[in-house]
């Protein structure tokens, strides 16, 4: 049975250049390339911290509905998630740009319009976190592929959704909190959960792989924007939630890379063995139209059916 490979990560400690940067860099590649994710073991995440911020989760999610629908976005799951058919015992709220203050701030505010200083700023510091990790993770792909003139390109179009995440225990058999089984629309996404188990991504022997919690411990999962910038290289991290502890309420948090504008496939990444598979596209358009489909077919990643090179798209 394939496991899924652990990376240990420190911003201190993993410098670019040096030979665990590279043999961390390695992992990585290959990890994403056969199973689309990876486990990494970021010490910058202490259990101190681990607990402040699923603490101020538990706390937002005790606001009122009336409180919590007014955490409102146009793009498609970036907003409020509740009450949603199938799955209504899953709740989600997201900060949009979460890397910048100001907008941490503002989210803050609209949930508790007195100020919730600790809430913010754990949001914050967390996303920033995650932000150090993105980027070191990222460099290291840009790397590999020989790319790194493009990274700070990329770096500077990407931006972080966080989301919250509660699942509720059921009380009868017939409410489901497990959403279907899905690869993210992201390009890279961070996954952390409290210490209640529940996600299961699919190893690439086609077998489910449970993710066990832990205060450092993230998957980090490619979504499918970033198969189609890897023109097929990168697979996209087939995953879902199965709760099946009874005792308590699950929480996690969950941090999507998004660019801004168009994603296009590098040219170096494309030759004869290697033809263009993907047509270059807008992040947020691909959200809509993934958002607009028919819910049967959400289950299937889309991003060939919405730019690959056979599709109607032009
Ligand atoms: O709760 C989790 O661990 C996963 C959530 C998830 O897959 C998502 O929000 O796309
Ligand atoms: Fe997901």
């Amino acid at each position: 049975m394939s496991k899924i490979p652990a990376v240990e990560f420190s911003h201190e400690c993993l410098k670019p250049g040096t030979e665990s940067w590279l043999q961390a860099s390695k992992i990585i590649m290959k990890a994403l390339e056969d199973h689309g994710c990876f486990i990494a073991e970021f010490k910058d995440v202490s259990l101190e911290l681990h607990n402040a911020i699923f603490s101020v989760t538990e706390e937002l999610f005790d606001l009122p509905h009336e409180t919590k629908i007014k955490n409102t976005n146009l793009k498609p799951s970036h907003g409020y998630i509740a009450k949603v058919p199938g799955t209504p015992l899953v709740e989600a709220l997201n900060i949009d740009h979460a890397e910048a203050l100001e907008e941490c701030r503002n989210f803050t505010n609209l949930m508790w319009p007195a100020g919730n200083d600790r809430f913010c700023k754990a949001a914050h510091y967390y996303a920033q976190l995650i932000e150090k990790l993105e980027a070191m993770v990222m460099r290291m792909v840009f790397e590999s592929y020989g790319l790194e003139k493009y990274y700070e390109s990329y770096a500077d179009a990407a931006t972080l959704l966080l989301r919250f995440l509660k699942y509720k225990k059921p009380h009868d058999m017939d409410s489901n909190i497990n959403p279907i089984a899905h690869t993210d629309k992201s390009f890279i996404s961070f996954l952390h959960q409290n210490n209640v188990r529940g996600l299961e991504v699919m190893t690439k022997d086609g077998e489910w792989f449970t993710f066990e919690p832990s205060p450092s411990s993230f998957m980090i999962m490619a979504g499918d924007a970033f198969v189609a910038w890897s023109n097929g290289r990168i697979k996209a991290c087939y995953h879902r939630v199965a709760v099946r502890e009874e005792k308590e309420v699950r929480y996690s948090l969950g941090v999507f890379s998004y660019q801004k504008g168009m994603i296009k496939t590098p040219d170096e990444l494309i030759d004869k063995e290697h033809p263009q598979q993907y047509k270059p596209f807008d992040h947020v358009d691909f959200l809509c139209y993934y958002d607009s489909s028919d819910s049967r077919i959400k289950a299937q990643s889309l991003i060939k059916t919405y730019c690959g090179s056979g599709s109607g798209k032009s």
